[in-house]
């Protein structure tokens, strides 16, 4: 790696070791390593085809690396499903948004604390128990909270198959966020809004970290926001970590100039 370092920060939440992943004869990810620190945003940035998917996918668990470890908490989750990790706390969006269509926003957020583990079970529900209706009540709450949070209150009970982008991307952070995920994972979140919207999200993701202690992996293409809310930046290129520093170090490095920023 062409860069020498300065960060320093929090203990380890998310580390990855030497990652490879292959198509082929295609080595989408080339032994790869990162750290993300809990209540930190760790930005990771380069040209397309880069590798960025490839890498988040080994880190979610979607498809196994045929080299490398995977440490979230300290625990070894290489070989573990993605809803092993899912349950350990990750939580990941994607470049295309995954909300229900047919389902209004407030449901499509509830029914994300419900795949999470914050439903209750079915024989409290059966049964109407108290505890069952006490966590009905307290799930309710954490979703106004996360609606709220996300500027989607006024939007509760559209149909999410109507909204716009913008409105989309801020629906399925909320499904991603309403449960307080350790880890979150997310793949070009900008992508497709306006300059207002970008801003409301920043600020979300500086709660995130700052408030709620959450490590956040950031891949995104729009460079201004990835400097302005990262505490680091990782730069791929053809698979390979070709730089790792402060935003001010990356917007130095000249391998980085070369590579992507010029
Ligand atoms: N399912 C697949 N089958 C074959 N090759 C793939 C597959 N997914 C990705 N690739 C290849 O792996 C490499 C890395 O792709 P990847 O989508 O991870 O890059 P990226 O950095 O996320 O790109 P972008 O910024 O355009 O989303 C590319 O050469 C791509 O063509």
């Amino acid at each position: 790696m062409s860069s020498q370092s300065t960060v320093v920060g929090s203990a380890p939440l998310l580390e990855v070791r030497d990652v490879i992943q292959r198509f082929g004869g295609i080595t989408a990810v080339d032994g790869a390593s990162i750290t993300v620190r809990a209540g930190t945003v760790h930005g990771l940035i380069g040209p397309n085809g880069a590798g960025k998917t490839t890498f988040f996918d080994c880190i979610a668990g979607i498809r196994r690396p045929v080299g490398g470890t995977i440490l979230l908490d300290g625990h070894d989750v290489t070989n573990e499903s993605s809803v092993r990790r899912a349950r350990r706390g990750l939580r990941r969006t994607f470049q295309r948004q995954q909300v229900f269509g047919w389902l209004s926003v407030e449901d499509n957020v509830l029914l994300a604390v419900e795949w999470h583990g914050g439903g209750g079970g079915m024989i409290g529900d059966l049964l109407g128990l108290p505890s069952r209706r006490r966590r009905e009540r307290e799930r309710r709450e954490r979703v106004e909270a996360v609606l709220e949070r996300c500027g989607l209150l006024r939007l509760r009970n559209e149909l999410a198959g109507g909204l716009s982008i913008g409105e989309l991307r801020r629906v399925e952070l909320a499904r991603a966020i309403v449960d307080s995920p350790r880890l979150l994972l997310l793949d070009e979140p900008t992508s497709g809004l306006e300059d207002h919207e970008i801003e409301e999200l920043g600020e979300i993701l500086d709660q995130l970290a700052g408030t709620d202690d959450c490590g956040v992996l950031l891949i995104e293409h729009h460079i201004p926001f990835v400097m302005r809310h990262s505490a680091e930046v990782s730069v791929l290129e053809l698979g390979r970590l070709i730089a790792h520093g402060t935003p001010e170090e990356i917007m130095r490095n000249e391998a980085v100039q070369d590579a992507y920023l010029s």
